[in-house]
């Protein structure tokens, strides 16, 4: 087992990373939450299906006050009308401030309880049982947020959770697809923040069958330590904590474009990092082979240019929208080289010339 301490101004938590260790949660729970009078566990449809008896039997002698409320899979459920349910099924339960939420699930799950949790009875703590491999990112740090029409993730809270404890083999039952989203943020990882661990990816992971057990754990345990490092210095993205956007602007514009749950998170970004690097390219005049790395994603099976339907103007739109823009004046994240972030203004032109750039095949 891996133990990553997640240290931040408002709290310093653990993260558990193993196999075979979702019985350890009781103990955990009763190591990291003072008096807890009762338990909800939030869930979406397929992994509550799967793992939520299992872990409704963990709680069953210790907590006895335990319940359980299991959401829609997928990423239409970061709403305001699943908040709305959650907060209705803890108030109708007799949830109090003692109380504990526990997020069994991926990232969807985890924003969404994350954010009941940050909000009800204006804050509770709560636990993230990550089981996706996206989730070795949305699991860590504190975002937590519903999407608005508007923009992925609008309405949240920066609110850390009191522990995470990553059950490896929870993954055994993982879609390709959704494997492949997750990996999407495992190589940003490596690309902000550790180039001998991107060099790493390319030469151990050939295909997403590459990523046995011992390779998922060692994978995940290494970009969740590119995270920690980055929320340790800036807890609520004042300056550097943005560098792990890198992606985001573009791919979270494609998101809310195409319409929630259309595309994955993953494919997404790894979308908008293809075309950050370009950026970068250009800005810099530097060769970060984009290309090469733009065919190494479609090996995997990203996509890497923009879906054909979606106007470069109305992209543009939305990224001027992003969080980190300020009047309208987009903020990207760029590399300087492999494992070099930085932050920077780019102007509305050199944005829009490059998108449409990007439809072309790579
Ligand atoms: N808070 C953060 O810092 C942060 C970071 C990255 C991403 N995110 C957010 O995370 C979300 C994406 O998370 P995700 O990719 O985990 O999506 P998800 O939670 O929707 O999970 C993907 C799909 O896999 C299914 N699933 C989950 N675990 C499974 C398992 N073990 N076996 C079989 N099926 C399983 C789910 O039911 C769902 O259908 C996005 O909303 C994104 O914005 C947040
Ligand atoms: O933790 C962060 O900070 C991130 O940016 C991680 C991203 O992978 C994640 O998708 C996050 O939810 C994006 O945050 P947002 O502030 O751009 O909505
Ligand atoms: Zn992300």
């Amino acid at each position: 087992m891996d133990v990553v301490t997640i240290s931040t101004k408002s709290k310093t938590y653990p993260m558990y990373i193993g196999s075979g260790i979702i019985d350890q949660l009781p103990q955990l729970i009763k190591d990291t939450c003072k008096t807890v009078s009762n338990i909800l566990v939030i869930s979406d449809e397929t992994v509550a299906q799967r793992y939520l008896e299992q872990v409704m039997v963990l709680l069953k002698t210790d907590f006895k006050n335990s319940y359980s409320f299991v959401i829609p899979a997928g990423e239409a459920a970061k709403s305001f009308e699943m908040y709305y349910q959650c907060q209705t099924f803890a108030l109708s339960r007799g949830l109090d401030r003692s109380s504990l939420i526990l997020a069994l699930g991926g990232g969807v799950v985890g924003d969404l309880a994350g954010f009941v949790a940050a909000t009800f009875m204006r804050g509770i703590p709560f636990i993230q049982l990550p089981t996706t491999l996206l989730a070795h990112d949305s699991a860590v740090g504190g975002k937590v947020a519903i999407n608005h029409d508007l923009g992925k993730n609008m309405i949240g809270a920066f609110h850390q959770p009191n522990a995470v404890l990553y059950e490896i083999d929870f993954m055994k039952t993982l879609p390709l697809k959704e494997l492949r989203s997750g990996f999407a943020e495992v190589i940003k990882h490596g690309l902000i923040g550790d180039r001998e661990f991107y060099h790493w990816l390319i030469r151990e992971v050939k295909t997403l069958s590459d990523l046995n057990k011992e390779k998922l754990q060692y994978a995940v345990l290494k970009g969740v330590s590119v995270k920690a490092k980055v929320v340790s210095e800036d807890e609520q993205e004042k300056g550097l904590r943005a560098i792990l956007n890198f992606g985001h602007t573009l791919g979270h514009a494609i998101e809310a474009e195409l319409g929630y749950g259309e595309i994955t998170h993953g494919d997404a970004i790894a979308i908008g990092m293809i075309y950050a690097l370009r950026l970068s390219e250009e800005i810099f005049n530097f060769d970060l082979s984009s290309s090469s790395i733009a065919a190494s994603f479609k090996r995997f099976g990203f996509p890497v240019t923009v879906p054909q339907e979606l106007p470069p103007e109305k992209l543009l739109q939305r990224m001027k929208m992003d969080k980190k823009a300020t009047s309208g004046k987009v903020k990207m994240i760029l590399l300087k080289d492999i494992g070099k972030a930085v932050i920077k203004d780019v102007d509305d032109k050199q944005l829009l010339l490059l998108l449409e750039k990007s439809y072309e095949k790579a």
